[in-house]
Parts: structure tokens; C-alpha cells; sequence
């Protein structure tokens, strides 16, 4: 099947989000907390009527419907409250300079593309694909780990750079890409049609995302001897060397580390998904905004 052929919308399964189709005055849903037992709860955010008729969509009335306990978690709740509405600020900052261009996430495996992707694309009232999931649909195999083992991996990129071709005429999308789509130089042609974005992890912290979660969806980390984190710890980091500088292409750079030291805190695993899609929306705008006003193409500088 030809990758075009995939390229129907896929569905965002994030835990509560509520597709309307209107950009404004909709309610956007996210989960406040992340793994690590901290609560995940959703938080309405809604443009209010009269914002919504002016365009002043900066007012935003808060609605929770959280099941909290009295005082329970009320920390969190605030914390989660504040940067659900930075997200909607931010993302109604930057929506003006982006001018429906695409968002291409890229980074390591378990880099928080997809997670992230799901935030940013609901909250810029885009829709969202991962372009594994368009490559399983292209060839008709139900898993990148089918392809991979019936095929090879060069059969996989062939297609992955079919999928990015295709993509990189339309707009309004926020895709994640696969781990290993920096490799081909071609891919950096087909992103560099709208803003690439680099989801920069240690590499500690995405092994230990990906043993928790197992690694029979990621092929190159499968069949490694040993623990499950330090197989994925070791394999990662070969793999980290062998793509060198490859993500560093990418237009903007999110730096887990850096967010993390800037918040006073060392460890990377208390940012929240949606602390990184804030980060995210923030150095698109200064790259999109580096020499121009919205609707500028200072963009197409490094294409
Ligand atoms: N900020 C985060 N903190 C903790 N775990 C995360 C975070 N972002 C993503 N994860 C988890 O890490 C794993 C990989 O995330 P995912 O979004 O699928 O990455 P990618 O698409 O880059 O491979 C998933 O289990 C996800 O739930
Ligand atoms: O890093 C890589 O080479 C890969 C990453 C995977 O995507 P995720 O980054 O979404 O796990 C998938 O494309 C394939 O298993 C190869």
C-alpha cells in the first residue's frame, strides 16, 4: 500500500481530550501528573464567551473536574492547574507565528514524542500522527517489530521516508517521528517543511521509561542480554554515538536536563509532559520569531 494511502487522521487517544473542532472554546483536558504514582487528573481549560466573541482568548476560565478529596493532592493540583494554563497561553502566543506549518517531534526512543506530540496537538488544534503507526498502515504489518523481522530495518526507513514525503505537504499536523528518522539526510528535506523540534532526554531517564515499559515494541532493543534497564541503558547509548549530531539539525531543542536545573532540581523525572510541551512551544517561538513578525518566513532561512 502506498504510504499516502495511510494517511488518515489518527485519532488522539489521550486520556480525556475532547475533539470539537473549534479551535477556540473547547475544552482541553490533560493529565496533571505522570507515572510515579503522582494523580492524573483533568483540567478544563475554556476560552470564556466573551473572550471567545472578542478573539481575546488570553481570558480563560478554569473549570476542574477533578475527583479530589478535600485538601488531597491540592499541591499538585495547583502546580498542574498553573501549567495547564501556561500551555494555553503559550500555545495561543506561538499559533500566529506557526501559520499551520507542522511540527515534527524528534528524539531518542521513549523520548516523550508521542506523549508530548498528543499535548501540543490539542492544545494548537492540530491533528496528531506518529509516523511509526503510518508506516504499519502503509505496509499492512501491525507492529514496527513485524517489519523489522519479516523485512529489515533499511525496508522500514525506505517506507518511514515515504511517510515523512507525504506528510510534508500538508498542514496543521503534529507528528512523532521514529527515534531513527534523523539518520537520512532526505527526512531533514521533508521536515524542514515546517519546524522540527528536539525532545533531548538523558539517556538514564528514557531507559528507564522503556524497561518499565518493555522493549518488544522497539525492536533495536530487543534480544539484548541482561536487566531490562541496563539492556536498554547500553543499547541506547550505542545508538545515541552512532547518530552523533543528527538531532541537533532539529530547528528547536528541548533540553530536559536544562528545564530541570532551572526548576532547582537535578532529575529529570518529575517534569510533567506538559512542562516539556511549554518548553516546546517556547523555543518554536524564539525560532520562529528569531527576525520576523508573525506571518514572516524567517523559517525558510534554514530549509
Ligand atoms: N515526561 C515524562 N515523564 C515520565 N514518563 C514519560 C514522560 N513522557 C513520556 N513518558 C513515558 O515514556 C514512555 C515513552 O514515551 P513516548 O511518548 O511513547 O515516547 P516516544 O514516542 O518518543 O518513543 C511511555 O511509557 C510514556 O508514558
Ligand atoms: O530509534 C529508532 O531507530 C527507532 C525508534 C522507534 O520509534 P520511537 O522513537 O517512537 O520508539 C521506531 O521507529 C523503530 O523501532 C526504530
Amino acid at each position: 500500500m502506498e504510504a499516502t494511502s495511510a494517511l488518515s487522521c489518527q485519532s488522539c487517544s489521550w486520556i480525556g481530550i475532547k475533539r470539537s473542532g473549534r479551535r477556540r472554546g473547547r475544552d482541553l483536558r490533560f493529565p496533571l501528573g505522570f507515572g510515579d504514582g503522582r494523580m492524573l487528573q483533568n483540567v478544563s481549560l475554556r476560552a470564556s464567551p466573551a473572550a471567545e466573541a472578542s478573539h481575546q482568548s488570553r481570558s480563560v476560565e478554569l473549570r476542574i473536574s477533578s475527583c479530589f478529596k478535600k485538601n488531597e493532592e491540592s499541591k499538585s493540583l495547583h502546580l498542574g492547574v498553573d501549567e495547564a494554563l501556561i500551555l494555553k497561553g503559550k500555545s495561543e502566543d506561538v499559533i500566529p507565528y506557526l501559520n499551520e506549518r507542522c511540527i515534527y517531534l524528534v528524539g531518542m526512543m521513549g523520548s516523550g514524542k508521542t506523549t508530548v506530540g498528543k499535548i501540543l496537538a490539542e492544545v494548537l488544534g492540530y491533528s496528531f500522527f506518529d509516523s511509526d503507526k503510518l508506516v504499519e498502515q502503509a505496509v499492512g504489518m501491525p507492529s514496527v517489530a513485524q517489519i523489522f523481522k519479516e523485512h529489515s530495518e533499511a525496508f522500514f526507513r525506505d517506507n518511514e521516508s515515504k511517510v515523512l514525503r507525504d506528510l510534508s505537504s500538508m498542514h496543521r499536523l503534529v507528528v512523532a517521528t521514529g527515534g531513527g528518522a534523523v539518520i537520512r539526510p532526505i527526512n531533514w528535506r521533508y521536515m524542514k517543511h515546517g519546524v522540527s523540534v528536539w525532545l533531548d532526554v538523558p539517556l538514564e531517564a528514557l531507559a528507564r521509561r522503556i524497561s518499565a515499559v518493555g522493549t518488544e515494541s522497539r525492536p533495536l532493543l530487543h534480544n539484548e542480554p541482561g536487566d531490562p534497564y541496563t539492556k536498554a541503558l547500553m543499547r541506547l547509548s550505542a545508538l545515541s554515538e552512532e547518530r552523533g549530531d543528527a538531532y541537533a539539525n532539529a530547528d528547536a531543542r528541548v533540553c530536559l536536563q536544562n528545564i530541570a536545573s532551572r526548576q532547582g532540581n537535578g532529575d529529570v523525572s518529575g517534569l510533567t509532559p506538559i512542562a516539556i510541551a511549554i518548553e516546546a512551544l517556547t523555543k518554536i517561538e524564539s525560532f520562529l520569531t528569531k527576525d520576523s513578525a508573525p506571518g514572516r518566513l524567517s523559517y525558510l532561512k534554514s530549509s
